[in-house]
């Protein structure tokens, strides 16, 4: 198992790129391989997740070229899509999972998926379900729930599904059935509006999507046409460095090219709320997804309630804003947040275990977390990343604000969104 060892930094000081957003690299590549003709994708995440991606859509006979942040995808429609001789393997990946399972629904083909041990425990019935409904012959362990998952691909009707749980994961793998079906109309309402990404990529495709609040709806056969796709740095990625920035002492942080779609920024909510120094500088209107270059500076922190239509823009930046929150005068509850349990691992029970271990004052509840500042964290630990990448992540983090060294286990983890972290962290360090 890999070990890093870390130690405390006096300043965070400096600026960097933060690497491509992994939900719009993902989609690129799926909606490049399904469409018609050559897409090109600029700043593309490199990072395992992604990667793994292209191997499934590759192993689909589609022609994938990754040149570091340059890929270019041939596709040839989705009837281009050929029966995979190998399993599709998704490694750490639930994006990959839960989208290629709306796509591969709609193929005339066997195929199977398989990830990793974390994979294996997430649900993922969420998605076969509605998938099931639409007419998808899907099976796999615990009657479909998890994987691995044999999919044969069937024609497909039009739903209308109001899902129990806000999942860009799940309306998407939906949406993309929905295309497949025979001029039928597909809805999804959710309980709180999910990420956008996928209704904002697929019109760039030149599909023609339907948003109404929290409904989504598209109608069935129609085609996507190549396009040329820029992916913005990832919120959730700059996310580890908003909140170095904002308790590392003297620092001032600058992030370039930050995705700022604002079904994403619950974070930048967040750190206004508990009267963090930041300012955003938006770039140039860009049609596809806004971007900004974000400036952090250390602040003084009151703790804040978080719940409600707010947590799915920032479900993947809870972890390091339970850090945040260690250093927040007074208590911070996250609550509504209960989807922390079913991601790369039991979120709630990962983040309180190991910030518990460095001295925080934290308390795990049903469907998140209480946490009570301000605590001077300790070192001389040894914590691990459970083998998730953003509990790793925050640890990395945690470690620049704890008196004595911090031995990290499974640190490789981060590499499935931010194979860069820790060299701009030391880029960072002054
Ligand atoms: O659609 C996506 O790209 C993602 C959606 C979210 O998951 P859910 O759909 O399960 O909320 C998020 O946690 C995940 O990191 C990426
Ligand atoms: C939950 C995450 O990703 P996925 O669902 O794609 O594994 C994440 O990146 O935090």
């Amino acid at each position: 198992m890999s070990t890093k060892r870390l130690s405390k930094v006096d300043t965070l000081r400096g600026e960097i790129e933060i690497p491509g957003d992994k939900s719009i690299s993902h989609r690129a590549v799926m909606f490049g391989a399904i469409a018609n003709g050559t897409t090109k994708i600029s700043n593309f995440l490199m990072g395992e997740d992604c990667l793994s991606t292209v191997d499934c859509f590759r192993k689909m006979g589609v022609e994938i070229e990754v040149n570091e942040g340059s890929v270019t995808v041939q596709g040839k429609g989705y009837e281009g899509l050929q029966e995979p001789v190998h399993i599709l393997d998704v490694g750490n990946s639930g994006t990959t999972t839960r989208l290629m399972l709306g796509i591969l629904a709609g193929t005339d083909f066997h195929s199977c998926i398989i990830g990793d041990e974390s994979i294996a425990k997430r649900p993922m019935s969420r998605v076969t379900n509605p998938l099931r409904l639409m007419g998808a012959k899907i099976d796999g362990r615990n009657d479909g729930d998890f994987t691995p998952l044999a999919v044969r691909g069937k024609e497909l009707n039009g739903v209308e599904y109001n899902s129990p749980v806000a999942s860009a994961q799940v309306k998407s793998a939906i949406l993309l059935a929905g295309l497949r079906t025979n001029n039928e109309l597909t809805i999804v309402n959710e309980p709180h509006k999910s990420r956008d990404h996928t209704e904002r990529m697929l019109r760039a495709f030149g599909v023609e999507v339907l948003e109404e609040d929290t409904k989504v709806s598209l109608q069935g056969g129609q085609t996507l046409k190549a396009t040329s796709i820029f992916v913005p740095g990832d919120i959730s990625s700059a996310a580890f460095f908003l909140v170095a920035g904002a308790i590392v002492p003297n620092s001032e942080i600058i992030l370039k090219n930050v995705g700022i779609n604002p079904t994403r920024t619950g974070i930048i909510d967040v750190l206004i709320q508990m009267g963090a120094s930041i300012e955003i500088i938006k770039n140039e209107d860009n049609e596809f997804e806004p971007i900004a270059d974000i400036i952090i500076k250390t602040s003084e922190l009151k703790g804040i309630t978080i719940g409600g239509d707010l947590i799915p823009k920032l479900i993947d930046e809870i972890p390091v804003i339970a850090l945040l929150a260690t250093q927040a005068e007074g208590e911070t509850i996250i609550k509504d947040a209960s989807e922390l349990k079913v991601k790369e691992t039991n979120r709630i029970d990962t983040v309180v275990g190991e910030l518990a271990k460095l001295g925080a004052n934290i308390e795990a509840t049903d469907d998140g977390m209480i946490i009570k500042g301000r605590t001077k964290l300790s070192g001389n630990a040894t914590v691990s990343s459970h083998g998730d990448h953003r509990i790793g992540m925050m640890l990395g983090i945690a470690a620049c604000i704890t008196d004595g060294e911090i031995d990290l286990h499974d640190y490789k983890a981060i590499d499935v969104s931010y194979p860069d972290f820790f060299a701009h962290l030391e880029q960072l360090a002054k």
